[in-house]
């Protein structure tokens, strides 16, 4: 268990995370999520040991250890760059940590081989140079590196951002599949808001130096307390207070007070149970392959845009259409 207490992180006079408290529990996936200059990074890296808080503590498994070094903490590092040795073959590189703690040959042959494995590192890898591997295997390396020591807690840092998608969506599955069979507490920080959706037990949603959220992923895209984590997980369509207020009267609907999101994915093309009809035209149309996002002007001047999964419902800019919404899908902050 990682226990932040009030955690402040401060460059000079800038302060890149204003007071923290959150809990990382035992064996939690755990993602540090948001836009670029957040602070995440600062925050993974008070808690591995590289930066040093300039208020608060750092509690692992009891333990106060906001003054230890990165060594005796225990925690096990990825970053975004692979960080191997490029000069070392594959073997040597994962064997690299067991070395230094003096292992015997043979412990060090038998838990570079298990670990290789678990990771999809087969012999003739484990031979070549590391810097001839390609980016996804050089990233396998730097997690077998980091999880043939068995560290505590495993602290990532944009993992699979330098992968293409298809590499990166195989590499999310296997270590979602690895954290969850070592039971390993996982520090993730990710601005991939997909990832984070995919691949967490928690999720804690910063901007600006403050944590916005703090919750599962249902909790922070079904439920969003602030408009940024609304428009920032998920597509939202920001509902402008005027236009949505003209549509409800219209329809003799109450009307909240404060702005209102809606999902894309709650406005529908096709009747739907207890909705709200709205007369539509279709402007734009983005087609994705799985999936294709339109946007509509609506009467009321309200602009929405959905998902449509069914794709042959297509329809082509100009054309008229019904949308249905249901008011209990309206997110109010
Ligand atoms: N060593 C440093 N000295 C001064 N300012 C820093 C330092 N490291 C980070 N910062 C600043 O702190 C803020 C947070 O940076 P941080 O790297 O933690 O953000 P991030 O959310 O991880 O962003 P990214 O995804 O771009 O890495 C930024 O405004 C950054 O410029």
């Amino acid at each position: 268990m990682i226990e932040l207490q009030d955690i402040e992180i401060a460059y000079d006079d800038f302060i890149a995370m204003n007071e923290l408290n959150i809990t990382i529990n035992e064996g939690e996936f755990f993602t540090l999520l948001g836009p670029s200059g957040c602070g995440k990074t600062s925050l993974l890296r008070t808690i591995t040991g590289f930066v040093s808080p300039s208020k608060g503590r750092i509690i692992i498994d009891g333990k106060d250890v906001t003054e230890e070094s990165v060594e005796k903490r225990g925690v096990g590092i990825v970053f975004q760059s692979y960080a191997i040795f490029p000069t070392m073959n594959v073997f040597e590189n994962i064997a690299f940590g067991l070395r230094v703690k003096r292992l015997s040959k043979k412990a060090i042959k038998e838990k570079v081989l298990e670990i290789a494995r678990m990771v999809d590192l087969n012999e003739e890898h484990l031979q070549r140079n590391a810097s001839e591997l390609s980016g996804g295997q050089q990233q396998r390396v730097a997690i077998a590196r980091a999880l043939v020591l068995q560290p505590k807690i495993l602290c990532l840092d944009e993992p699979l951002s330098n992968l293409d998608a298809k590499l990166r969506n195989q590499l999310r599955v296997e270590l979602k599949r690895l954290q969850k069979q070592f039971g390993i507490t996982t520090v993730y920080v990710t601005h991939d808001q997909e990832e984070a959706l995919t691949m967490s037990d928690k999720i804690a949603v910063f901007n600006n130096g403050k944590l916005e959220q703090l919750g599962t992923p249902n909790d922070v895209f079904n439920n969003p307390t602030s408009e940024f984590v609304a428009t920032f997980i998920g597509d939202s369509n920001v509902l402008e207070t005027k236009e949505l207020a003209t549509f409800l009267n219209a329809k003799n609907l109450s009307r909240p007070s404060g702005k209102s999101y809606l999902r894309l994915n709650h406005v529908h093309t096709k009747p739907i149970k207890e909705a709200i009809e709205l007369d539509a035209v279709v402007t734009n149309v983005e087609y994705f392959g799985l999936y294709s996002k339109y946007t509509f002007k609506t009467v009321f001047g309200l602009t929405l845009r959905n998902v449509e999964v069914d794709l042959s419902n297509h329809m082509n800019i100009g054309d008229n259409v019904t949308l249905y919404l249901k008011q209990s899908d309206f997110i109010h902050l």
